[in-house]
């Protein structure tokens, strides 16, 4: 078993969780692939280490969750897959193209929509495609139907603060899929939002990924958000982050709101959670 999935489950799953606790051998040729991928910060005061040797693998389609306690690199891995970042060791495939650089497969979401407050709101959905130097009206079709889909026909031309926060944060989605990449990251996305809206965001955001097929890597601090959201949570140790286990979430595809009195989504919540009683905090 060649980049074998460690998972230390802090317990046995009920009947209906299954852990991956062993992956078949991926292929490197689609999908995600992490080799033995650690990271080291050189800093004044000596060596940080963010990340131990991590190894899985990411589904094309697929909607992959971490979770884990504050500080343990989660962002560190968001970077490294994107290529901002080079690892210290081990190697990162996408689509069996390892990453060396930035690469253009990937369309990123911070947690605050970062908008450029100048721009109106269908000019900051083509960001990506001016940075790019792409032709801006072959994607004019695109932005416009991006932002129909989360519900924003009619603000094209609308400036950012003219908008509520979560209609900025599904401007900043847009923005992301753009330039139609195949992987869609999100750091902490919705953290920013009060929860009513957070919850919404949920909801839509799962659409999309139904809508789209993009594999996406989210990250976030609330556990509920992401048994909502994935195929499978990853969960962190503390740093150096390592892989705590990771969880099927085997709700179907379409999720409403009522997935959430689901017993499945329940339990899984308890379980992920019990990760962190000791000595971590989550949401
Ligand atoms: N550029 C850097 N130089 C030195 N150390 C860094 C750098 N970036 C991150 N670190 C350290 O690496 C560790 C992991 O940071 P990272 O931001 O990836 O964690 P995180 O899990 O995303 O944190 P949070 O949940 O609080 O956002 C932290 O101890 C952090 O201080």
């Amino acid at each position: 078993m060649t980049a074998a999935m460690r998972t230390m489950s802090v317990d046995q799953p009920s009947a209906h969780l299954r852990v991956v606790s062993e992956q078949s051998t991926p292929s490197k040729a689609s999908g995600i692939n992490l080799s033995g991928v650690s990271k080291t910060y050189g800093t004044g005061d000596g060596q940080v280490q963010s990340l131990r040797p991590l190894d899985f693998h990411i589904n094309d389609g697929e909607f992959f969750v971490v979770v884990g306690p504050s500080g343990c690199g989660k962002s560190t891995l968001l970077k490294l897959i994107s290529g901002l970042l080079a690892p210290t060791s081990g190697e990162i495939h996408v689509d069996g193209n390892k990453v060396t650089e930035p690469h253009g497969d990937v369309g990123i979401v911070f947690q605050n929509a970062l908008l450029l407050p100048w721009r109106n709101i269908i000019n900051n959905v083509l960001m990506p495609i001016d940075m790019k130097n792409l032709p801006r009206a072959q994607y004019m079709d695109r932005a416009k139907q991006l932002l129909k889909m989360v519900g924003l026909e009619g603000f094209e031309k609308k400036l950012p603060w003219q908008l509520s926060g979560g209609m900025q944060q599904r401007a900043s989605i847009c923005r992301a899929l753009v330039h139609d990449p195949k992987i869609m990251m999100m750091d902490e996305p919705f953290g920013a939002l009060d929860a009513m809206t957070r919850e919404k965001m949920n909801v839509e955001l799962s659409r999309i990924q139904r809508t789209t097929g993009k594999t996406i890597l989210l990250i976030t601090h609330s556990i509920p958000e992401a048994v909502f959201l994935a195929d499978k949570v990853l969960v962190m140790t503390e740093r150096p982050g390592g892989i705590a286990a990771i969880y099927d979430v085997p709700l179907g595809r379409e999720r409403t709101l009522d997935a959430m009195s689901n017993p499945i989504f329940t339990d899984l919540v308890a379980r992920i959670r019990k990760h962190f009683m000791t000595n971590s905090t989550l949401d």
